[in-house]
């Protein structure tokens, strides 16, 4: 018999080691990282600067391979698929937002939200993404190219067209690393309402206290490895946090 468990999990890497290059200039990336990332909440990777984040990130969405250990969308072990099907999986089951907008300049933003799902052949849920329009609050920008907007005005076009075709997980890395504090507080909070409204999973890499404070939960590197999570944070109490790694490591 099984038994249902409430908690779904999105993502997952279990005992994650990532080496970059070999003997003597070997890097050790990630050390042994184990971390789920629940179903319908937003949490964020924090760490200082070289701590492995991104390369988590990358490993768990399937945009680079683990040394050893094993990576997880839902119950898909990516080690598993060969090239062809991680590609699809990277395409119909995640989002990803980057810290540069990767917006095609010729099209439209409605050209621009729908251009995963035109080039996959899908045809895509209208209604969805109607309703996502609403929910970046772009309805009166639509036949407008990217050039015509803000900064975050074409972030919230990449948050669209990463959740454009429904995925599973939404991965953003330093999503509002180019982009002033205002803009940055809309992005983030539209990341938020993308988790509550649609009941999505966003995975977000930041340095930024601020912006970890949006998510639900904290994960911390260090050095490679999980170092604690928190659960509700604040602004204040992740850098305090931040500031206790390097008390340690002074
Ligand atoms: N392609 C690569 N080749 C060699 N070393 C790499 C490569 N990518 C990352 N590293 C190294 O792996 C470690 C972790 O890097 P990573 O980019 O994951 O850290 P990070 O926490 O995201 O850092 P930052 O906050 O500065 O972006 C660092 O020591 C980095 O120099």
């Amino acid at each position: 018999m099984t038994t249902a468990t409430t908690t779904r999990t999105a993502a997952r890497v279990v005992d994650a080691v990532k080496v970059y290059g070999v003997g003597d200039t070997a890097v050790r990336a990630l050390d042994g990282v184990s971390v789920d990332f629940p179903a319908g909440r937003f949490t964020a990777i924090m760490g200082p600067s070289g701590s492995g984040k991104s390369t988590l990130m990358h490993c768990a969405a399937g945009l680079d391979t683990l040394t050893s250990g094993a990576a997880y969308i839902g119950d898909t072990e990516l080690g598993s698929l060969d090239d062809r099907r991680l590609t699809l999986l990277r395409r119909d089951r995640v989002g990803f937002v980057f810290q540069a907008f990767n917006l095609v300049p010729t099209l439209t933003v409605a050209e621009n939200i729908t251009l995963p799902l035109d080039l996959s052949g899908a045809r895509g849920d209208r209604e969805w993404i109607d309703a996502l329009v609403d929910v970046v609050g772009l309805r009166d920008r639509l036949h407008h190219r990217p050039s015509e907007l803000s900064g975050g005005q074409q972030q919230r076009v990449a948050v669209a067209r990463a959740f454009a075709g429904r995925p599973e997980v939404v991965f953003a890395d330093e999503p509002t690393g180019n982009l002033d504090s205002r803009s940055g507080g809309e992005v983030l909070g539209l990341l938020r309402r993308a988790v509550q409204q649609t009941d999505r999973t966003v995975v977000m890499v930041t340095h930024d206290p601020v912006a970890a404070a949006h998510a639900d939960e904290v994960v911390f590197l260090a050095d490679g490895r999980l170092v604690d999570r928190m659960d509700s944070p604040t602004a204040e109490k992740v850098l305090d946090r931040l500031k206790a790694f390097e008390d340690v490591r002074s």
